[in-house]
């Protein structure tokens, strides 16, 4: 999509309406349109093509291009302000919901623009969900209703049985089920962050997601909780490609294949000066900053 912007802003619905009947995801079951898994889709590459952003006249973002391998944990890095989390929000139709935002370039999902004017912006948000820096539960809800809740807001009916199965295979890969497995329906707020946050991936996977963005996931989290997502996040990568913004390299090092180093020289917009497969970008990355960066020289 090329947008001017100086146009007017797209207004965008805060909660999307559920989709006409039959029109639902193809990889759902033909005989009831429901997914009775909860497994994610088959992997998916995702790719930014030439992503230029402003909000209002402030250019934050210029012709940013990367590919996210299907199955594959990308990290996004940079210093504080560069437009790693403007950029992640761009990957899934989310940063149109800022009134005075405005974008340039393509955002392909296995080869298929998102921001086509065909597509609907409620396929987009159900193919590439998101986690949120602070774990954000309905916490009057139970446990088993926050898993469900994706469902809810798009329009999805299922029988109990089939919605059983689901919040157990989704709680099982978000990494909570021992832990909540007896108490479904305690409310989610009465969980640790740590556990809060695994019951937000459990949520995202619900709806079947193909990729899933974690916006600094692990920031409001002790180093036990953290390691947990961390593991969790490893075993995802094997159904839904990450891709992920963090600030903390020693977790870019541990679960992401490949990095993106953003940055933002003073005045001008985000770049990616380098990308590449992890362990050369902190071994031996190619341009200077990079290096400064990775090895706690600012930032
Ligand atoms: N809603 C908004 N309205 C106006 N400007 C915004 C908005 N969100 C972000 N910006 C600006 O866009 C630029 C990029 O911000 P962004 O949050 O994407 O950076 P970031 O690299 O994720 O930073 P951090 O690591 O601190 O989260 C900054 O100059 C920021 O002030």
């Amino acid at each position: 999509m090329t947008t001017d912007p100086t146009a007017d802003t797209m207004t965008i619905p805060a909660v999307p309406p559920p989709p006409p009947p039959g029109a639902d995801v193809p990889r759902l079951d033909p005989a009831t349109s429901i997914d009775r898994s909860g497994a994610p889709g088959s992997l998916a590459e995702l790719e930014a093509r030439e992503i230029t952003a402003w909000f209002g006249d402030h250019k934050v973002l210029d012709r940013v291009s990367l590919t996210m391998p299907a199955g594959g944990i990308t990290a996004l890095i940079g210093p504080s302000g560069c437009g790693k989390s403007t950029f992640l929000r761009i990957l899934n139709r989310m940063h149109e919901l800022v009134p005075s935002a405005q974008l340039a370039g393509e955002v392909l999902l296995d080869g298929e623009d998102i921001y086509d004017p065909g597509k609907r912006l409620i396929d987009a948000r159900r193919a590439i969900g998101m986690v949120f820096q602070k774990p954000n539960p309905f916490p009057a809800m139970s446990i088993r209703e926050n898993v469900l809740a994706g469902l809810k807001l798009t329009g999805t009916r299922m029988p109990r049985g089939d919605k059983d199965d689901l919040v157990e295979s989704c709680l099982v890969k978000g990494g909570l089920w021992n832990e909540v497995k007896d108490r479904l329906d305690a409310p989610g707020g009465g969980l640790s962050g740590g556990q809060q946050q695994r019951l937000c991936i459990a949520r995202s996977l619900a709806i079947r997601p193909r990729v899933l963005l974690m916006d600094e996931p692990c920031s409001a989290l002790d180093p036990t909780s953290t390691r947990v997502i961390e593991e969790t996040m490893l075993e995802l990568a094997r159904e839904v490609t990450i891709v992920i913004v963090t600030h903390n390299m020693q977790q870019a090092a541990r679960v992401s294949d490949q990095c993106a180093f953003f940055l933002a020289s003073q005045g001008q917009p985000g770049v990616i000066v380098e990308h590449g497969n992890t362990e050369a970008m902190f071994q031996s990355p190619q341009d200077s900053r990079t290096y400064d960066y990775v090895n706690g020289r600012f930032g």
